[in-house]
Formats: structure tokens, sequence, C-alpha cells
């Protein structure tokens, strides 16, 4: 059976990464580059998000929303955010 990695499942790995420094994690790589590069990694995501929605199918849809929640997901971690600092405005 497979398992399906969840938001939390994902920001608990990468903050275990950016804890450890990981070797060789790209993740390690984006926070080094800082907020800057990182924020314009998600205006860029977000426009293959708009992209494929408008042009491509529902799957590659699916995995450019997938790609944009990742870096939204740096950017909390370079911003020493966690989950519940987020949650609590939905
Ligand atoms: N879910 C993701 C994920 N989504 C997107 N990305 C990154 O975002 C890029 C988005 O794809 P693009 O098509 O924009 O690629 P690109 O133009 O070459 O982008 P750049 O790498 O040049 O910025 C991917 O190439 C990855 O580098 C991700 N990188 C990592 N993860 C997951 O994060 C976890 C930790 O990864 P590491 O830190 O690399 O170990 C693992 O579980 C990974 O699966």
């Amino acid at each position: 059976m497979t398992t399906t990695k969840t938001f939390d499942d994902l920001f608990a790995e990468l903050s275990e990464k950016a804890r450890l420094r990981e070797p060789g994690s790209g993740t390690v790589a984006r926070l080094d580059a800082g907020v800057h590069e990182i924020g314009k990694k998600i205006v860029e995501e977000a426009a293959e998000v708009w992209m494929a929605a408008e042009h491509e199918p529902k799957a590659a849809a699916a995995e450019e929303i997938s790609q944009l929640l990742y870096h939204l997901q740096v950017m909390m971690l370079a911003l020493d955010l966690d989950l519940t600092d987020v949650y609590r405005h939905l």
C-alpha cells in the first residue's frame, strides 16, 4: 500500500532537514539563498499553477500546485513560522 505524504508530513520533513542542515538537501540550499530568492520561486510556481489550470490536464495542475505548496513551506521555514502560525488564520 502506498502512503500519501500530507502537507504536515512534508513540513515536518523539511523542518528536520533544515535543522540538521542535511547535506545535499535542495531545501537547505533554497533557505541559504534567502527570502528574496524563495519569493521569486513562489511567484514563478504560482504562475505555473495558473497556466496549467487553464491550459493543461488536471494532473499537471495538481503537480504544479504541489510545487507551490513546497515553496510556500520553504518560505515558512525561512521566516521561522510553524504550521500553527498559519493555520490560526484559516
Ligand atoms: N516536494 C518537493 C518539491 N516540489 C518542488 N521542488 C523543487 O522545486 C523545483 C520546481 O520545479 P521547476 O519545474 O520550477 O524546476 P526548475 O525550474 O529547474 O527549478 P529550480 O530548481 O531551478 O528552482 C523542483 O525542481 C525542486 O527543486 C521540490 N523539492 C523538494 N520537494 C520535497 O521536499 C523534500 C526534501 O527535499 P530535499 O530538501 O531536496 O531533500 C523531499 O521529500 C522532496 O520530495
